[in-house]
């Protein structure tokens, strides 16, 4: 590439592996890397002449995500594309880190129509909405309850004169209030109720429900909908809120897989699967830790890095240059780890993804022994890996100075879309409490002999008491570090003779010791299957360091049962501080690996090509503020004060 910043170069040249060979392990082969880059230059060639995000007003996103949904639904048409993962790479470019209005179609209307619709519910429907004939939302949460479910108050009465249902919300707090594109895009929803039959409360269950007219998108009588408002972040989408007046929908659209209301009311279950209703929350949960890395980390830590690289600041020697802020130790502290993090979190989230599809499919065969223990990773891993990525980004701003500030650095966009998922999708307290209530009671049946696997197993195997770690930091030793303290806090959080309440905050860590332990054994794993020298040496490192940056930071769990000794910890800090040393050669490649379009990124800070003070200026310039030359607020307001003969006030 011409015109590449001098010391961007530099580092480009000085790497010790093939950044090409770590892109195909990211990427899970050579050739999902050649079909993702020839489905990204479809998707520029679409997408990459766009208005600028940060200059426009909240309508205008909104607006303008609609064209865009409607651009992207046809290239992926006019292309061929239907795998998910091609659709996806195609809609990263078309929103990048933003969502479109339809996100929750395919997101969660979708997977719950076929999850928990009957054979005709899906022939019905599905085709309807795979051809965007109707566009359809997930509406669960209400103005008074979004965490706790069994207190939602929509009702769906079974009226077995007219073998319809009555949709109704008999409270203000009953409002669905937050659903993705439910304000103005959405004309379907699978709203979630409490289903009464002959009198009787049956609790939450999933119906089809259409809004507005096919005709003229109104409203249907009975339904009062509209947006919620501007929010921290997600602009480009209509969360809305809906309120139904006795609205009235035929027996056939309660999704009816699980349970059935018959003709004359009786109500009949006809599954052992725990929890039916909530399954959909399981699949985005698992999604969502993929999501986070790509979405989240992998891009602050592109740009913070790339920056740092051609950011010289401060005189270390008279009359030589300034140097890059990256060869600041302290600015390598900051950094390092969050690179080694957005790497954890990837991994983590390739493997979540296929342990997801595999426990689904035991569940269409009628398998269900695997859901809790899925059920509380996904919750764990949610919750630990979106607060980890939304503290990772505001530091990779903070490394950034005053740029990182500016919205040209690409950061407020990416932290409002990351903050939001500690709270979507089961906030995140909340999850990790699920995550613990697992395992405690899991912890329980290994003290009564019962022999477990997956990702519980060590709650069953013996611990070692004392660390193996040593000079060397074999991974295995790590592992084992992060056992050892998982293994600790199960003991301690399930003291059956404690509260739930008054236990909570120890259990939330218990959960978080459980998933870091999980994160660093997968981690451990894929460095393991790596195959190139190269590659498996730096990603080691990373690796080793995000398992040390974790015990440095904990240090007290880690230590305070004779577990690490005060010398093996002196180790730990020792080989982090070298860590940094070794990473700092390779730190562009690390970030380019990821193979980022300037254009998903959105940050004149970590353009690829590092000319970043030319962008700038060019950027400032063309701020609408700037134009024209002098606004008429200076008339309005400025000029009585500044000017006060000329003003005409
Ligand atoms: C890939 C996507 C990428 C990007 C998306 C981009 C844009 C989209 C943006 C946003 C979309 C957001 C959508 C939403 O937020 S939808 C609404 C989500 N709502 C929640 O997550 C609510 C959270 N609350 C709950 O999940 C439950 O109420 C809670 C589990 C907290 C408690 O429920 P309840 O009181 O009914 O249960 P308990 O009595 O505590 O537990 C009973 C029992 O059931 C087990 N359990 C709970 N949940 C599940 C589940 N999902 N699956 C399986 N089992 C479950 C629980 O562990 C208990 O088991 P046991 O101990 O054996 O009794
Ligand atoms: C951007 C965004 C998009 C969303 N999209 C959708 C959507 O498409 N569809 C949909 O249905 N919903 C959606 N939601 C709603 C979302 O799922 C809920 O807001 C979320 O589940 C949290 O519930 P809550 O708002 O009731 O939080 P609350 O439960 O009120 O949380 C407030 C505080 O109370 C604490 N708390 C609550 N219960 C407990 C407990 N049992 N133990 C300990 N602490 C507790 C929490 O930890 C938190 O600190 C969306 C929300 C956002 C922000």
């Amino acid at each position: 590439m011409a015109n590449v910043n001098p010391d961007l170069r530099k580092e480009r040249e000085n790497g010790t592996f093939s950044v090409e060979k770590l892109t195909n392990l990211l990427d899970g082969g050579k050739h999902v890397t050649d079909r993702r880059r020839h489905v990204e230059r479809l998707a520029l060639n679409e997408f990459s002449k766009g208005e600028d995000y940060n200059f426009m007003s909240r309508k205008e996103r909104y607006i303008s995500a609609l064209h865009k949904t409607e651009r992207a639904l046809r290239c992926c048409k006019e292309y061929g594309l239907t795998k998910p993962d091609e659709v996806y790479w195609l809609w990263q470019l078309a929103f990048p880190h933003e969502a479109s209005p339809i996100q929750l179609h395919g997101d969660m209307f979708l997977p719950t129509l076929t999850r928990q619709g009957t054979e005709e519910q899906v022939n019905k429907y599905l085709p309807l909405a795979e051809k965007y004939q109707i566009i359809g939302t997930y509406a669960q949460t209400e103005m008074g309850h979004g965490t706790f479910i069994r207190g939602l108050e929509t009702t769906a009465t079974y009226d077995p004169q007219t073998e319809e249902f009555i949709l109704h919300s008999p409270t203000l707090t009953s409002l669905k209030w937050w659903p993705g594109g439910l304000g103005k895009t959405s004309n379907y929803a699978i709203v979630m109720a409490l289903l009464y039959t002959n009198g009787k409360n049956y609790g939450m269950h999933p119906f089809m429900v259409q809004l507005r007219s096919h005709e003229t998108h109104e409203p249907l009588p009975g339904i009062t909908i509209g947006d919620i408002g501007p929010k921290f972040g997600f602009d480009t989408i209509d969360n809305g809120f809906v309120q139904f007046d006795h609205f009235r929908i035929p027996r056939e659209d309660m999704l009816m897989k699980y349970s059935q209301v018959l003709k004359d009311g009786t109500y009949v279950k006809s599954t052992k699967l725990k929890k039916s209703s909530y399954g959909v929350m399981v699949l985005v949960r698992s999604m969502l830790i993929y999501y986070l890395a790509i979405q989240g980390l992998a891009p602050a830590c592109t740009i913070a890095i790339r920056y740092s690289a051609v950011r010289r600041q401060s005189e270390q020697t008279k009359s030589q240059l300034e140097p890059q802020i990256l060869d600041y130790q302290t600015q390598q502290y900051k950094l390092f780890p969050i690179l080694a993090s957005a790497y954890a979190v990837l991994f983590t989230g390739v493997k979540m993804k296929e342990i997801y599809y595999e426990v689904d499919n035991e569940i269409q065969q009628g398998h269900t022994e695997r859901l809790p223990e899925l059920h509380a990773l996904s919750s764990g891993l949610k919750a630990l890996t979106s607060s980890m990525a939304s503290w990772c980004i505001e530091r990779c701003r903070l490394a950034c100075g005053g740029h990182g500030y500016s919205a040209a650095s690409g950061f407020p966009k990416i932290y409002v879309a990351v903050t939001a998922a500690c709270t979507y999708e089961g906030e995140n307290t909340v999850m990790l409490l699920q995550c613990a209530r697992y395992l405690i009671k899991t912890y329980q049946g290994a003290s009564n002999g019962k022999k477990l696997s997956g990702s519980v197993s060590y709650l069953s195997d013996k611990v070692n008491s004392r660390s193996t770690i040593t000079s060397e930091f074999s991974l295995k030793s790590l592992v084992d570090a992060f056992k050892h303290r998982a293994f600790r806090f199960q003991a301690c959080g399930s003291d059956p003779e404690d509260s739930w309440n008054r236990n909570s905050v120890v259990l939330t860590k218990a959960a978080e010791a459980h998933c870091y332990y999980y994160m660093v054994s997968v981690f451990e794993s894929v460095v393991e299957a790596v195959e190139d020298d190269a590659v498996k040496r730096v990603v080691g490192q990373l690796c080793q360091l995000f398992a040390l940056f974790a015990i440095h930071e904990n240090a007290g769990d880690f230590v305070q049962d004779g577990f690490i000794s005060n010398d093996q910890m002196e180790l730990v800090k020792w080989k982090e501080l070298s860590l940094l040393s070794d990473i700092r050669r390779n730190a562009v490649l690390l970030v380019d690996a990821f193979d980022f379009h300037d254009e998903f990124i959105g940050s004149i800070l970590g353009r690829f090509d590092g000319n970043v003070y030319a962008n700038l200026f060019e950027w400032a310039k063309s701020s609408p503020l700037n134009k024209p030359e002098v606004q008429e607020s200076y008339i309005k307001y400025l000029q009585p004060l500044l000017n006060p003969n000329k003003s005409k006030l």
